[in-house]
Protein backbone atom coordinates (compact mmCIF):
# COMPACT_ATOMS: atom_id res chain seq x y z
CA UNK A 1 0.00 0.00 0.00
CA UNK A 2 1.56 3.51 -0.88
CA UNK A 3 2.02 5.40 1.83
CA UNK A 4 0.44 8.85 0.26
CA UNK A 5 -2.57 9.68 -2.15
CA UNK A 6 -2.31 11.62 -4.64
CA UNK A 7 -4.64 14.12 -3.26
CA UNK A 8 -2.09 14.41 -0.74
CA UNK A 9 0.61 15.26 -3.17
CA UNK A 10 -0.88 17.62 -4.97
CA UNK A 11 -1.58 19.46 -1.68
CA UNK A 12 2.45 19.39 -1.28
CA UNK A 13 2.87 20.36 -4.68
CA UNK A 14 0.59 23.67 -4.15
CA UNK A 15 3.46 25.28 -1.84
CA UNK A 16 5.84 24.74 -4.91
CA UNK A 17 5.98 28.49 -6.78
CA UNK A 18 7.14 28.65 -10.74
CA UNK A 19 10.23 30.70 -9.76
CA UNK A 20 9.35 33.44 -12.57
CA UNK A 21 5.43 33.79 -11.85
CA UNK A 22 5.50 33.57 -8.29
CA UNK A 23 2.31 31.15 -7.96
CA UNK A 24 2.00 27.82 -7.45
CA UNK A 25 2.63 25.13 -10.36
CA UNK A 26 -0.71 23.32 -9.28
CA UNK A 27 -2.54 26.98 -9.87
CA UNK A 28 -1.05 27.65 -13.20
CA UNK A 29 -1.58 23.92 -14.69
CA UNK A 30 2.05 22.84 -14.25
CA UNK A 31 1.38 19.24 -12.55
CA UNK A 32 -0.01 17.18 -15.55
CA UNK A 33 0.06 14.17 -13.67
CA UNK A 34 0.77 12.75 -10.41
CA UNK A 35 1.75 8.72 -10.59
CA UNK A 36 2.18 6.92 -7.44
CA UNK A 37 3.57 2.95 -7.27
CA UNK A 38 3.66 0.99 -4.34
CA UNK A 39 6.73 -0.57 -2.51
CA UNK A 40 6.56 -4.07 -3.77
CA UNK A 41 8.32 -5.10 -1.09
CA UNK A 42 11.84 -6.90 -0.76
CA UNK A 43 13.27 -3.41 -0.47
CA UNK A 44 12.25 -1.58 -3.38
CA UNK A 45 10.96 1.76 -2.51
CA UNK A 46 7.25 3.60 -3.42
CA UNK A 47 7.74 5.76 -6.42
CA UNK A 48 5.90 9.39 -7.07
CA UNK A 49 6.00 10.58 -10.36
CA UNK A 50 5.42 13.89 -11.11
CA UNK A 51 4.52 15.10 -14.70
CA UNK A 52 5.40 18.89 -14.83
CA UNK A 53 4.91 20.98 -18.12
CA UNK A 54 7.40 23.26 -18.32
CA UNK A 55 6.03 26.50 -19.71
CA UNK A 56 8.93 26.61 -22.45
CA UNK A 57 11.54 24.03 -23.32
CA UNK A 58 14.92 24.89 -21.69
CA UNK A 59 13.29 26.54 -18.95
CA UNK A 60 16.51 28.21 -17.44
CA UNK A 61 14.81 27.24 -13.90
CA UNK A 62 14.30 23.85 -14.34
CA UNK A 63 16.72 22.78 -12.06
CA UNK A 64 14.93 24.95 -9.47
CA UNK A 65 11.72 23.87 -9.72
CA UNK A 66 13.20 19.75 -9.76
CA UNK A 67 14.98 20.54 -6.31
CA UNK A 68 11.35 22.38 -4.95
CA UNK A 69 9.39 19.32 -6.05
CA UNK A 70 11.09 16.90 -5.14
CA UNK A 71 11.61 18.30 -1.30
CA UNK A 72 8.03 18.83 -1.04
CA UNK A 73 7.23 15.31 -2.08
CA UNK A 74 9.97 13.84 0.09
CA UNK A 75 8.01 16.12 3.18
CA UNK A 76 5.69 14.22 3.01
CA UNK A 77 6.82 10.71 2.16
CA UNK A 78 10.83 10.56 2.85
CA UNK A 79 11.30 7.21 2.14
CA UNK A 80 10.01 7.18 -1.74
CA UNK A 81 11.80 7.98 -5.29
CA UNK A 82 10.35 11.31 -6.38
CA UNK A 83 10.80 11.47 -10.27
CA UNK A 84 9.83 14.60 -11.98
CA UNK A 85 9.05 14.05 -15.63
CA UNK A 86 9.54 17.47 -17.62
CA UNK A 87 7.71 18.06 -20.68
CA UNK A 88 6.17 21.42 -22.24
CA UNK A 89 2.84 22.85 -22.42
CA UNK A 90 1.09 23.03 -25.55
CA UNK A 91 0.42 26.19 -27.54
CA UNK A 92 -3.19 26.13 -26.05
CA UNK A 93 -2.34 25.27 -22.86
CA UNK A 94 -0.08 28.35 -22.39
CA UNK A 95 -2.19 30.67 -23.99
CA UNK A 96 -4.52 29.67 -20.86
CA UNK A 97 -2.05 29.89 -18.17
CA UNK A 98 -1.62 33.78 -19.64
CA UNK A 99 -5.05 33.98 -19.96
CA UNK A 100 -5.32 33.46 -16.12
CA UNK A 101 -2.66 35.34 -15.61
CA UNK A 102 -3.43 38.50 -17.35
CA UNK A 103 -7.10 38.25 -18.42
CA UNK A 104 -7.98 37.70 -22.14
CA UNK A 105 -8.19 41.34 -23.31
CA UNK A 106 -5.36 41.92 -25.13
CA UNK A 107 -4.87 45.77 -24.24
CA UNK A 108 -1.87 47.09 -23.02
CA UNK A 109 -2.14 48.68 -20.11
CA UNK A 110 0.42 49.35 -17.21
CA UNK A 111 -0.42 48.27 -13.94
CA UNK A 112 1.55 50.61 -11.94
CA UNK A 113 -0.19 53.31 -14.06
CA UNK A 114 -3.47 52.40 -12.48
CA UNK A 115 -4.95 54.75 -10.33
CA UNK A 116 -5.54 51.83 -7.38
CA UNK A 117 -1.64 50.47 -7.96
CA UNK A 118 -0.06 50.11 -4.69
CA UNK A 119 3.18 49.83 -6.13
CA UNK A 120 5.88 52.28 -5.03
CA UNK A 121 8.14 53.75 -8.60
CA UNK A 122 10.92 54.97 -7.75
CA UNK A 123 13.32 55.95 -10.89
CA UNK A 124 16.52 56.64 -10.10
CA UNK A 125 17.63 59.88 -12.06
CA UNK A 126 21.29 61.53 -12.44
CA UNK A 127 22.01 64.56 -14.57
CA UNK A 128 25.31 62.90 -15.95
CA UNK A 129 26.80 59.56 -16.09
CA UNK A 130 29.22 57.14 -14.09
CA UNK A 131 28.40 59.19 -10.89
CA UNK A 132 26.91 55.61 -9.67
CA UNK A 133 23.05 55.62 -10.32
CA UNK A 134 22.88 52.02 -11.30
CA UNK A 135 25.56 51.04 -8.17
CA UNK A 136 22.31 52.94 -5.94
CA UNK A 137 19.60 50.97 -7.65
CA UNK A 138 21.07 47.70 -7.60
CA UNK A 139 22.18 47.89 -3.49
CA UNK A 140 18.82 49.67 -2.55
CA UNK A 141 16.82 46.85 -4.60
CA UNK A 142 18.29 44.71 -2.43
CA UNK A 143 18.08 46.37 0.57
CA UNK A 144 14.55 47.10 0.21
CA UNK A 145 13.88 42.76 -0.71
CA UNK A 146 16.15 42.05 2.69
CA UNK A 147 13.73 44.39 4.20
CA UNK A 148 10.82 42.13 3.26
CA UNK A 149 9.76 44.03 0.35
CA UNK A 150 8.66 42.26 -3.11
CA UNK A 151 11.14 44.42 -5.67
CA UNK A 152 11.13 44.68 -9.49
CA UNK A 153 13.91 46.64 -11.22
CA UNK A 154 14.11 48.05 -14.56
CA UNK A 155 17.20 48.67 -16.09
CA UNK A 156 16.16 51.55 -18.28
CA UNK A 157 19.45 52.98 -19.25
CA UNK A 158 19.52 52.50 -22.69
CA UNK A 159 23.01 53.47 -22.83
CA UNK A 160 24.66 51.70 -19.98
CA UNK A 161 22.40 48.75 -19.09
CA UNK A 162 24.69 47.03 -16.57
CA UNK A 163 22.34 46.25 -13.98
CA UNK A 164 21.95 42.29 -15.02
CA UNK A 165 25.98 42.30 -14.64
CA UNK A 166 25.93 43.36 -11.53
CA UNK A 167 23.17 41.20 -10.01
CA UNK A 168 25.11 38.55 -11.36
CA UNK A 169 22.13 37.38 -13.87
CA UNK A 170 23.97 38.62 -17.12
CA UNK A 171 23.66 36.13 -19.35
CA UNK A 172 19.97 35.43 -18.28
CA UNK A 173 17.49 36.13 -21.30
CA UNK A 174 13.61 36.14 -20.16
CA UNK A 175 10.79 33.45 -20.40
CA UNK A 176 8.38 34.41 -22.94
CA UNK A 177 4.74 32.47 -22.29
CA UNK A 178 2.93 33.92 -25.63
CA UNK A 179 3.21 37.81 -25.81
CA UNK A 180 3.99 37.83 -21.73
CA UNK A 181 7.82 38.32 -20.73
CA UNK A 182 8.65 37.01 -17.49
CA UNK A 183 10.99 39.16 -15.52
CA UNK A 184 14.25 37.43 -14.55
CA UNK A 185 14.32 36.03 -10.42
CA UNK A 186 17.65 37.27 -8.43
CA UNK A 187 17.61 35.09 -5.97
CA UNK A 188 18.89 36.70 -2.73
CA UNK A 189 20.41 35.78 0.66
CA UNK A 190 16.81 36.44 1.96
CA UNK A 191 14.58 34.14 0.01
CA UNK A 192 13.24 37.40 -1.38
CA UNK A 193 13.57 37.23 -4.87
CA UNK A 194 14.35 40.18 -7.06
CA UNK A 195 12.57 40.03 -10.69
CA UNK A 196 14.59 42.33 -13.07
CA UNK A 197 14.12 43.40 -16.46
CA UNK A 198 16.49 45.14 -18.57
CA UNK A 199 16.62 46.92 -21.57
CA UNK A 200 19.62 44.92 -22.95
CA UNK A 201 17.06 41.44 -22.63
CA UNK A 202 14.97 42.88 -25.84
CA UNK A 203 18.06 43.41 -28.16
CA UNK A 204 18.40 40.35 -29.91
CA UNK A 205 21.92 40.06 -28.85
CA UNK A 206 23.73 41.20 -25.40
CA UNK A 207 26.31 42.63 -27.45
CA UNK A 208 24.87 44.57 -29.89
CA UNK A 209 25.00 47.99 -30.10
CA UNK A 210 21.45 49.96 -30.19
CA UNK A 211 21.24 53.71 -32.12
CA UNK A 212 17.40 54.07 -31.17
CA UNK A 213 15.01 57.32 -30.72
CA UNK A 214 12.78 58.40 -29.13
CA UNK A 215 9.88 56.31 -30.27
CA UNK A 216 12.14 52.80 -29.96
CA UNK A 217 13.15 54.00 -26.61
CA UNK A 218 9.45 55.20 -26.28
CA UNK A 219 8.36 51.47 -27.40
CA UNK A 220 11.17 49.55 -25.06
CA UNK A 221 9.78 51.30 -22.02
CA UNK A 222 6.17 50.53 -22.32
CA UNK A 223 7.57 46.87 -23.07
CA UNK A 224 9.15 46.66 -19.85
CA UNK A 225 5.75 48.28 -18.20
CA UNK A 226 3.44 46.45 -19.60
CA UNK A 227 4.21 42.92 -21.48
CA UNK A 228 6.29 42.16 -18.64
CA UNK A 229 4.16 39.69 -16.02
CA UNK A 230 5.32 41.98 -12.62
CA UNK A 231 2.72 40.38 -10.48
CA UNK A 232 2.15 41.93 -7.49
CA UNK A 233 5.39 44.18 -6.55
CA UNK A 234 6.11 46.53 -3.46
CA UNK A 235 7.97 48.81 -5.05
CA UNK A 236 9.49 48.97 -8.57
CA UNK A 237 13.01 50.61 -8.77
CA UNK A 238 13.99 52.05 -12.09
CA UNK A 239 17.32 52.87 -13.16
CA UNK A 240 17.09 55.94 -16.40
CA UNK A 241 19.90 56.74 -18.63
CA UNK A 242 21.80 59.83 -17.16
CA UNK A 243 20.58 62.83 -18.38
CA UNK A 244 16.84 64.57 -19.21
CA UNK A 245 16.54 62.82 -22.91
CA UNK A 246 13.81 61.07 -23.98
CA UNK A 247 13.25 57.86 -21.72
CA UNK A 248 13.04 60.56 -18.49
CA UNK A 249 10.24 62.41 -20.84
CA UNK A 250 8.77 58.89 -21.53
CA UNK A 251 8.87 58.05 -17.82
CA UNK A 252 7.15 60.53 -16.79
CA UNK A 253 4.53 60.55 -19.78
CA UNK A 254 3.67 56.79 -18.90
CA UNK A 255 4.13 57.00 -14.63
CA UNK A 256 3.51 60.55 -13.67
CA UNK A 257 3.12 58.89 -10.05
CA UNK A 258 6.87 57.79 -10.23
CA UNK A 259 8.86 59.37 -7.48
CA UNK A 260 12.37 60.57 -8.54
CA UNK A 261 15.47 59.47 -6.11
CA UNK A 262 18.55 61.74 -8.00
CA UNK A 263 22.22 60.68 -7.60
CA UNK A 264 24.85 62.87 -8.12
CA UNK A 265 28.34 63.21 -6.45
CA UNK A 266 29.71 66.24 -4.07
CA UNK A 267 31.40 67.86 -7.01
CA UNK A 268 29.56 71.28 -7.57
CA UNK A 269 29.93 71.01 -11.39
CA UNK A 270 27.67 67.71 -11.47
CA UNK A 271 25.27 69.09 -8.61
CA UNK A 272 24.23 71.93 -11.33
CA UNK A 273 23.26 68.97 -13.92
CA UNK A 274 21.82 66.27 -11.15
CA UNK A 275 19.54 69.70 -10.61
CA UNK A 276 18.43 69.70 -14.02
CA UNK A 277 17.42 65.76 -13.61
CA UNK A 278 15.10 67.15 -11.06
CA UNK A 279 14.24 69.65 -12.37
CA UNK A 280 12.79 67.70 -15.90
CA UNK A 281 10.96 64.76 -13.24
CA UNK A 282 8.76 67.92 -11.70
CA UNK A 283 8.22 69.33 -15.16
CA UNK A 284 6.83 65.55 -15.64
CA UNK A 285 5.00 66.27 -12.74
CA UNK A 286 7.23 63.41 -10.57
CA UNK A 287 7.59 64.06 -6.95
CA UNK A 288 11.73 64.07 -6.22
CA UNK A 289 11.52 62.04 -3.04
CA UNK A 290 16.02 63.24 -2.43
CA UNK A 291 18.90 62.90 -3.21
CA UNK A 292 21.23 60.11 -2.84
CA UNK A 293 25.11 62.05 -3.02
CA UNK A 294 27.78 59.07 -3.91
CA UNK A 295 31.63 59.04 -3.40
CA UNK A 296 31.10 61.47 -1.12
CA UNK A 297 34.51 60.88 0.66
CA UNK A 298 37.19 58.10 0.87
CA UNK A 299 38.57 56.93 4.25
CA UNK A 300 42.24 56.54 3.84
CA UNK A 301 43.66 53.36 5.85
CA UNK A 302 45.19 56.02 8.20
CA UNK A 303 41.76 56.67 9.28
CA UNK A 304 42.05 60.02 7.22
CA UNK A 305 38.89 61.20 5.65
CA UNK A 306 39.39 62.93 1.67
CA UNK A 307 37.18 64.48 0.12
CA UNK A 308 38.39 63.50 -3.59
CA UNK A 309 35.15 65.01 -5.42
CA UNK A 310 34.99 67.83 -3.13
CA UNK A 311 31.83 68.49 -0.88
CA UNK A 312 28.78 70.17 -0.53
CA UNK A 313 26.97 68.13 -4.20
CA UNK A 314 23.69 66.66 -2.89
CA UNK A 315 23.66 69.60 -0.07
CA UNK A 316 23.05 71.86 -3.04
CA UNK A 317 20.95 70.48 -5.08
CA UNK A 318 18.35 69.45 -2.13
CA UNK A 319 18.19 72.88 -1.45
CA UNK A 320 17.78 74.39 -4.38
CA UNK A 321 15.60 71.48 -5.42
CA UNK A 322 13.15 72.08 -2.35
CA UNK A 323 13.25 75.93 -2.80
CA UNK A 324 11.89 75.49 -6.18
CA UNK A 325 9.17 73.10 -5.65
CA UNK A 326 8.13 73.99 -2.47
CA UNK A 327 8.49 70.69 -0.76
CA UNK A 328 11.23 69.29 1.09
CA UNK A 329 14.05 67.32 -1.02
CA UNK A 330 15.81 66.01 1.27
CA UNK A 331 19.43 64.49 1.20
CA UNK A 332 18.77 60.79 2.07
CA UNK A 333 22.65 59.47 2.11
CA UNK A 334 25.97 59.84 1.73
CA UNK A 335 27.63 56.81 0.27
CA UNK A 336 31.41 56.78 0.66
CA UNK A 337 34.02 55.75 -1.96
CA UNK A 338 34.42 51.80 -1.29
CA UNK A 339 36.35 49.51 -3.18
CA UNK A 340 34.19 46.78 -2.35
CA UNK A 341 31.27 48.29 -3.58
CA UNK A 342 32.79 48.46 -6.99
CA UNK A 343 34.27 45.01 -6.80
CA UNK A 344 30.43 44.00 -5.73
CA UNK A 345 28.67 45.33 -9.14
CA UNK A 346 31.74 43.62 -11.02
CA UNK A 347 31.31 40.22 -9.56
CA UNK A 348 27.27 40.20 -9.36
CA UNK A 349 27.36 40.36 -5.78
CA UNK A 350 26.58 44.16 -4.13
CA UNK A 351 27.71 45.33 -1.51
CA UNK A 352 24.92 44.89 0.97
CA UNK A 353 25.08 41.79 0.28
CA UNK A 354 28.69 40.97 0.34
CA UNK A 355 30.21 43.16 2.65
CA UNK A 356 26.71 44.41 4.54
CA UNK A 357 28.86 45.80 7.94
CA UNK A 358 30.79 48.51 5.47
CA UNK A 359 29.64 52.16 6.20
CA UNK A 360 28.89 52.13 2.33
CA UNK A 361 27.00 49.49 2.75
CA UNK A 362 25.14 50.72 5.97
CA UNK A 363 24.35 54.22 4.36
CA UNK A 364 22.54 52.21 1.55
CA UNK A 365 20.63 50.22 4.04
CA UNK A 366 19.72 53.47 5.70
CA UNK A 367 18.52 54.66 2.24
CA UNK A 368 16.34 51.75 1.50
CA UNK A 369 14.43 51.94 5.60
CA UNK A 370 13.61 55.49 4.49
CA UNK A 371 12.09 54.35 1.36
CA UNK A 372 10.52 51.33 2.80
CA UNK A 373 9.16 52.39 5.55
CA UNK A 374 7.22 55.46 3.40
CA UNK A 375 3.83 53.22 2.66
CA UNK A 376 2.10 51.56 0.18
CA UNK A 377 -0.55 53.33 -2.00
CA UNK A 378 -2.28 56.59 -2.42
CA UNK A 379 0.12 59.05 -0.77
CA UNK A 380 2.44 60.60 -2.80
CA UNK A 381 0.66 60.31 -5.93
CA UNK A 382 0.85 63.45 -7.83
CA UNK A 383 -2.59 64.90 -9.35
CA UNK A 384 -1.09 66.34 -12.66
CA UNK A 385 -1.12 69.94 -11.98
CA UNK A 386 1.46 71.96 -13.31
CA UNK A 387 3.89 73.39 -10.61
CA UNK A 388 4.00 77.03 -10.97
CA UNK A 389 6.93 79.38 -11.46
CA UNK A 390 8.95 77.33 -13.63
N1 LIG B 1 30.85 54.59 -3.87
C1 LIG B 1 31.58 53.97 -4.77
N2 LIG B 1 32.81 53.47 -4.46
C2 LIG B 1 33.57 52.84 -5.39
N3 LIG B 1 33.19 52.64 -6.66
C3 LIG B 1 32.00 53.10 -7.03
C4 LIG B 1 31.11 53.78 -6.12
N4 LIG B 1 29.98 54.08 -6.78
C5 LIG B 1 30.11 53.63 -8.04
N5 LIG B 1 31.33 53.05 -8.20
C6 LIG B 1 31.87 52.45 -9.42
O1 LIG B 1 31.88 53.47 -10.43
C7 LIG B 1 31.51 52.93 -11.69
C8 LIG B 1 30.28 53.67 -12.22
O2 LIG B 1 29.18 53.36 -11.40
P1 LIG B 1 27.73 53.04 -11.97
O3 LIG B 1 27.81 52.17 -13.19
O4 LIG B 1 26.89 52.62 -10.85
O5 LIG B 1 27.36 54.52 -12.43
P2 LIG B 1 26.15 55.02 -13.33
O6 LIG B 1 25.86 56.39 -12.88
O7 LIG B 1 25.05 54.06 -13.33
O8 LIG B 1 26.85 55.02 -14.72
P3 LIG B 1 26.15 55.07 -16.18
O9 LIG B 1 26.16 56.48 -16.53
O10 LIG B 1 27.07 54.24 -17.00
O11 LIG B 1 24.79 54.49 -16.06
C9 LIG B 1 31.26 51.46 -11.47
O12 LIG B 1 32.43 50.76 -11.79
C10 LIG B 1 30.99 51.34 -9.97
O13 LIG B 1 31.36 50.09 -9.44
Amino acid sequence: MASVTEEQVREALSAVNDPEIKRPITELGMVDAVTINPSTGSGSAESVTVRLLLTVAGCPLKDTLNRDITAAVKGIAPEADVVVDMGVMTDEQRKSMRDQLRGSHSDREIPFAKPGSLTKVYAIASGKGGVGKSSVTVNLALAMAQRGLKVGVIDADIYGHSIPDMLGVGDRRPTQVEDMIMPVPVPNATGTDIQVMSVGMLKPRKDQVVAWRGPMLDRALVQMLSDVFWGDLDALLLDLPPGTGDMAISLGQHLPNAEVLVVTTPQQAAASVAERAGTMASMMHQRVVGIVENMSYLVTPTGDRMEIFGSGGAATVAKTLSHRFGYDVPVLGQVPLDEKLRVGGDTGEPIVVSDPDTEAAKVLQGVADQLSGRSRGLAGMQLGLSPAGR
